[in-house]
Formats: structure tokens, sequence, C-alpha cells
């Protein structure tokens, strides 16, 4: 049977005690098909990072349940299963483009050869061949910001997760990524866990878009933005950021943030009544 990617069933977390007691999450119920991108958006402070903290096994939930690929989150994390790639792009800054995008091959054990092969691949996936032997500060934000997802992909993960990587980058270069990782989990048919605070970002790169409430986090809707008829399934070229369907997207995950009354939706466009 195939797994999800992601399975999180009546999830809470509760840090410290008493006056000092914070619930950063609250029964929260979310499922990652296999290969599926779903985006998590919310105020600061709702437990987008805390609820991915926990998948990728960097914190343990206070109650519920939660597996990765059908396993626990400690065992996938053993096994590999996920690539990690945060706001702050972490590179080593004493070692090469290649040097960091190797590192958890080297670490695993992968013998030079083929950690030599694999890197050229991923250094090509992400267009940075030209730079292997270049040093993370001969880079901008967005290359480096390139090296850290091949780095994630280093071990072929099946799942990526992600705290708003493009979040220091500016406009221009932060679409020019958001185009990067749709042909990069084209290729590589990698389910996708993204917190972003952008919510035009969301619409764009994501199957559907989880919509989360101050604290206590909780899931208070999400946004099918694909199934919906919103933007066509298989469109992520650059342009479908100006179809009508993606500005409904991004006007219903709005309304859903702000919990004002959402436009009515059909698969035939807005209800105008
Ligand atoms: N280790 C910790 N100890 C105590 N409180 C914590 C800890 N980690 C997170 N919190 C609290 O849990 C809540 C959720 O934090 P989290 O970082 O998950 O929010 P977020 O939605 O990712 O925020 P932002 O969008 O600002 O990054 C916050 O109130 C935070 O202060």
């Amino acid at each position: 049977m195939n797994h999800p990617a992601i399975e999180v069933r009546g999830v809470n977390r509760v840090f410290g005690k008493g006056r000092k007691q914070v619930d950063a999450l609250s029964d929260v119920d979310l499922t990652v098909a296999d290969g599926e991108f779903v985006s998590l958006i919310g105020p600061s402070g709702c437990g987008k990072s805390t609820l991915l903290r926990l998948v990728a096994d960097l914190d343990v939930a206070t109650s519920g349940e939660l597996a990765v690929f059908g396993k626990s989150a400690r065992q996938a994390r053993l096994d590999q299963e996920y690539g990690i790639a945060f706001q702050q792009s972490g590179l080593l800054p004493w070692r090469t483009v290649a040097g960091n995008v190797e590192l958890p091959l080297k670490l695993h054990g992968v013998s030079t050869e083929i950690r030599r092969r694999r890197v050229a691949e991923l250094l090509e996936l992400v267009g940075l061949s030209d730079f292997a032997k270049s040093h993370p500060d001969q880079l901008s934000g967005g290359m480096q910001q390139r090296v850290a997802i091949a780095r994630a992909l280093a071990e072929s993960p099946r799942l990526l997760l992600m705290d708003e990587p493009f979040g220091a980058l500016d406009e221009i270069t932060r679409e020019r990524m958001q185009n990067e990782l749709v042909r990069i989990c084209a290729e590589t048919g990698a389910a996708v866990l993204f917190v972003t605070h952008s919510i035009p970002e969301a619409v764009f790169l994501s199957d559907r878009v989880v919509v989360m409430s101050p604290r206590p986090g909780r899931i208070t809707g999400i946004v099918d933005v694909r199934a919906d008829g919103m933007v066509a399934a298989h469109d992520r070229s650059a342009g479908a950021r100006d179809e009508e369907g993606f500005f409904r997207a991004v006007g219903e995950v709005r309304s859903l943030l702000h919990g004002t009354p959402a436009p009515a939706v059909t698969a035939r466009g807005v209800d105008s009544r």
C-alpha cells in the first residue's frame, strides 16, 4: 500500500507549564499525499514551524500521532526520507558549493565517485554547475538558497520540508526561485510541506494551501487550489500568476486568513451573486 507522505492526527504541542504554558498546536489533522505540494500559511506564531519541526523529528508532539511515509518521524529521519531547507540557507562558509551539497552523502558514507556524480547532477538541476568550486559568500542570496535546495535533494528524498526558504529574497529572485522549485518538483516527484507568509507564493506553488489560525494553531481551512478549478491542475507556468483563477484562489486564502466571507467560487468561475 502507498502511504501518504505525511499523516498528522490529533496533534497537540504544548510548551512550558502553568502561567508560562503556550499551546502552540491544537488538534491538528493533516494528510500530505505522495508527490503533493502543500503550503502552511497563517499569522506569526500560529505554529507553522512547530508543525514542520514535528514532521522533521526536531521536536516531539505532546499528544497525537504523526507518520512520514507510514513510519515514525524518527524512523523516517534515520531512513533519510526527507530533505530540509530553511530560510537561512545554513551553508558551511568554509566548504565550496560542491562540498556543501555532498555533505549529507559524505556523512552517510557514500563513495567519492558516486558523490562526485550526484553533486554534478544536483548542481545541474539547480543551474549552478559553473559554481561548484565557489564558496557561499561568493554567491547571491538566491544562489545560496539553490545550493541549500540541492543539498536537501542530495539523498533523493521523497519529501522536502521547507520553512520560508525564499523569505529573505527580493521579489524578483523569489519568483524565479518559485519557478525553479516547480521545475525541480516536477523532475523529482517529491512531496513538499512548505511554510510561507506569502499568499501568492502559496497559491502559485501548491496543490493545497492550509490556512492556520492564531495561537493555539489550528487548521481553519484548506484551499484546494487545483481541484477547485481555480488554477489548472498542471499549470504552474510563470504566466499562471496572471490568470483570473489565480487571483480567485488568492482571494479565497486571504478571506480564510482574515475570517471574512469568501467569494463563492465554482468550477465555472466566481459566483457573482
Ligand atoms: N521551544 C519553544 N519553547 C517555548 N515556546 C515555543 C517554542 N517553540 C515555539 N514556541 C512558541 O510556539 C508558538 C508557535 O511558534 P512557531 O515558531 O511554530 O510559529 P510560526 O507560525 O512558525 O511563526 P512565524 O510565522 O513567526 O515564523 C509561538 O508562540 C512560539 O513562541
